[in-house]
């Protein structure tokens, strides 16, 4: 059976999106970029990370890992909805909660319900969301904001249930491998990568959106990440509909590598949503070939 690392402990709602990628053996792991070095070792066949959330937006832990260490790529994602169980030892009340322990991504999502609710508490950021529960049964912190099936895993009760400040909100995690060859195109399909691009030439970034946009590919994210040591220059993280098998999108990742300081492919795969934009008119796979076609007959002079 393939293993799967995935950032834990037992609990996580990493743990929950690992699980919908199918039978595997789970194997937890501390932090995002230990669950991406247990992949690269070679230790497990694939690791399960978050990459966003629609709250609190990028993990960063995530898109600096998968930019600057050695490459990794994408074979799946899942689109969780996420809502919070407050996690307390048995018999603490509201008014003796001081420390509310979670992901920072958690706290984020409950900001508002715990000034309502534990006018008291202080935040404290910890690992993840299972930690803080771990950290609570050890009596170091007073509450965790956890995910709802960490209650099964730790000894503790819900001081509350389904907390959220924002209705809908959803992380996205991502399945990753070594470099290999791409999962089949199944049509709906998203490719991620990162692009450098010149900092110092006018125009450059709108010069890169715009291979996509003539080739009518959907853009579906955009994210700057800085570039630690070079102060005012930044990578892209772009995601966007399409398969790297599919002629239009090999033709912009060309394009893309031509117009780049540095492309990193991160993986073509199935979007989980399973949404297709439209595709503009003249940009199909057949428009392509036959284009190309027609290209090589007249170098041919045919
Ligand atoms: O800590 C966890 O449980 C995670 O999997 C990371 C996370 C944190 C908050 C919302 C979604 C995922």
């Amino acid at each position: 059976m393939s293993r799967i690392a995935y950032f834990g402990p037992q609990g996580t709602f990493t743990e929950q999106a690992a699980r919908t990628f199918g039978e595997a053996t789970l194997v937890p792991v501390e932090t995002v970029p230990l669950v991406l070095a247990a992949v690269r070792a070679g230790e497990v066949d694939a690791g399960c990370v978050p990459v966003e959330n629609s709250v609190e937006g990028a993990v960063t832990a995530t898109m600096d890992s998968l930019a600057e260490d050695s490459p990794l790529v994408a074979v799946a994602e899942a689109l969780l909805p996420v809502r919070f169980s407050i996690l307390v030892r048995e018999g603490v009340k509201h008014e003796d909660i001081k420390t509310v322990a979670s992901h920072p991504h958690a706290l984020a999502q409950v900001r508002d319900w715990v000034a309502t609710n534990l006018p008291n508490a202080v935040p404290v950021a910890t690992t993840s969301t299972a930690s803080a529960a771990v950290h609570v049964h050890d009596g170091e912190f007073d509450a965790a904001v956890s995910a709802p099936v960490a209650v099964l895993h730790y000894p503790l009760v819900e001081l509350a249930t389904d907390v959220a400040d924002v209705d809908n909100a959803v992380t996205r995690f991502l399945l990753l491998r070594r470099p290999g060859k791409p999962p089949e195109p199944t049509g709906t399909d998203r490719t991620s990568l990162f692009v450098v691009i010149a900092h110092d030439e006018p125009g450059s970034l709108a010069g890169t959106l715009s291979e996509l946009a003539l080739r009518g590919i959907n853009l579906s994210r955009i994210e700057s990440r800085p570039m630690r040591g070079r102060f005012g220059e930044y990578r892209f993280y772009l995601d966007f509909d399409g398969h790297v098998s599919e002629p239009r999108i090999a033709d912009a990742l060309a394009a893309l590598h031509r117009n780049s300081r540095e492309v990193r492919f991160l993986g073509s795969y199935p979007k989980a949503d399973r949404t297709l934009s439209a595709a503009p008119p003249r940009s199909t796979a057949s428009d392509y070939t036959a284009a190309l076609d027609w290209v090589a007959k007249v170098q041919e002079g045919l």
